[in-house]
């Protein structure tokens, strides 16, 4: 595909996801409709796509108007490229510029990319930050992997994952944390991967598991699972845990037992919780602002009832799960979020209705300190 043919089927994705479309899937139908399209065409196509939904309003503003067409407009001329050489109508190209499109938002003032409703929330949680955490939103991801303790040294990965053509580099902040630095698209048929000598994982959730108490013995349950992120990562740190891993929809959980194994690790799935354990990790459904570089449509998806319906589940999840805590254990709740609503208000409020817990500590990693957003608060149970 040429480069403007590759705008043209953007413009097509982008027009569906703005019609409430969810991205992945309508890329998946666009993939699947054009069997002309090569590997390197559909990374391409996912590019341009994710790049226009993560700066949506600063693009929208750039080429004139929120559709496809004026979004990918605004993304040549943030290139200075200007769209006229692009949209020429030949071939494939997008159709020729009207008038009005070749002056529409040529001088527009910049823009913040968030939703105007937002703005209150995001401020009140991020202080003097909030615009700058707000403009690294709007950046793509930096991919992380996890080095398998258990299986590999640093060195050993970083080898085995550059002989499949995947650079990588240690990082200061964590012991076995690794950013790609190229070859992203090879990782998943990386023999690094394949033999579980490292897992994906992004930075910041990585310390934050770096930071939960653990000693050989533990019940540990994993009470949010899903596809078990939190619950590899503490046995692959630990050894000797009994790890429960549970969710709400067992079918989240499927992927757990073949990235266990891959992993050389054991984790119990299970539907019914019983008992008490020294670790329960809540690591709660949420809004997702703090991984909203990965998943840019979420962003514009959210708005304040559904807020408000997260909020209300991390409540009830909040006092389902202590009641698994056993006496003097710890409690992790968890959310990539960087909403206070969802972080230190949804633990207060924890607090305020159970006097039988502590807060230990509680951090928030953000771009400019790590990676994603994301949230750990360690509570402790009173002996
Ligand atoms: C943020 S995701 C978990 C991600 C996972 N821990 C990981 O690292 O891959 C939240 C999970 O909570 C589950 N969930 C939602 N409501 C729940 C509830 N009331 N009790 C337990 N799990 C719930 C969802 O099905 C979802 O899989």
């Amino acid at each position: 595909m040429t480069p403007a043919a590759r705008i043209a089927s953007a413009i097509e994705i982008l027009d569906r996801v703005l019609a409430g479309h969810p991205a992945e899937q309508s890329l998946l139908r666009w993939s699947r409709a054009s069997r002309f399209a090569g590997s390197g065409d559909r990374a391409a196509v996912r590019d341009l796509v994710f790049e226009a939904l993560r700066r949506r309003n600063s693009l929208a503003a750039l080429g004139g108007g929120c559709d496809g067409r004026r979004l990918m407009i605004g993304m040549l001329r943030d290139g200075d490229t200007d769209p006229d050489t692009v949209f020429t109508g030949m071939g494939h190209a997008p159709a020729a510029l009207s008038d009005a499109e070749r002056h529409q938002g040529v001088d527009s003032p910049p823009v913040i990319d968030l939703p105007e409703w937002i703005l209150p929330f995001w401020r009140e949680s991020l202080g003097e930050e909030a615009d700058r955490i707000a403009a690294l939103m709007g950046q793509r991801a930096p991919v992380w992997l996890r080095v398998n303790g258990r299986k590999s040294s640093v060195e050993q990965a970083l080898a085995a994952l550059a002989d499949d053509g995947v650079e990588a580099k240690a990082d200061d902040r964590l012991e076995g944390a690794l950013q790609v630095t190229s070859g992203e698209r090879r990782i998943a048929r990386s023999g690094a991967y394949l033999e579980g000598l490292v897992e994906l994982q992004d930075l910041s959730p990585q310390m934050a598991c770096a930071a939960l108490p653990l000693k050989s013995g533990d019940r540990v349950l994993d009470y949010c699972a899903g596809g078990g992120g939190k619950a590899l990562a503490l046995a692959c740190r630990q050894g000797g845990l009994k790890i429960d891993a549970h969710d709400a929809d067992p079918g989240r959980m499927q992927d757990i037992p073949a990235r266990a194994a891959r992993a050389g690790v054991s984790i119990r799935l299970t539907d019914r919780v019983a008992g008490k354990y020294q670790l329960v990790v809540a690591d709660v459904p949420c809004s997702g602002s703090g991984t909203w570089r990965r998943s840019p449509d979420a962003k514009w998806r959210l708005d304040e009832k559904n807020l408000d319906n997260l909020t209300a589940t991390q409540s009830q999840i909040l006092d389902s799960c202590s009641k698994f805590v056993a006496p003097a254990g710890h409690l992790a709740y968890m959310t990539c979020s960087l909403l206070d609503e969802e972080n230190d208000r949804q633990i207060a409020a924890f607090l305020s209705r159970n006097d039988r817990f502590s807060l230990i500590s509680r951090q928030l990693w953000t771009p400019v300190t790590a990676s994603d957003g994301f949230f750990l608060a360690l509570l402790q149970r009173n002996p």
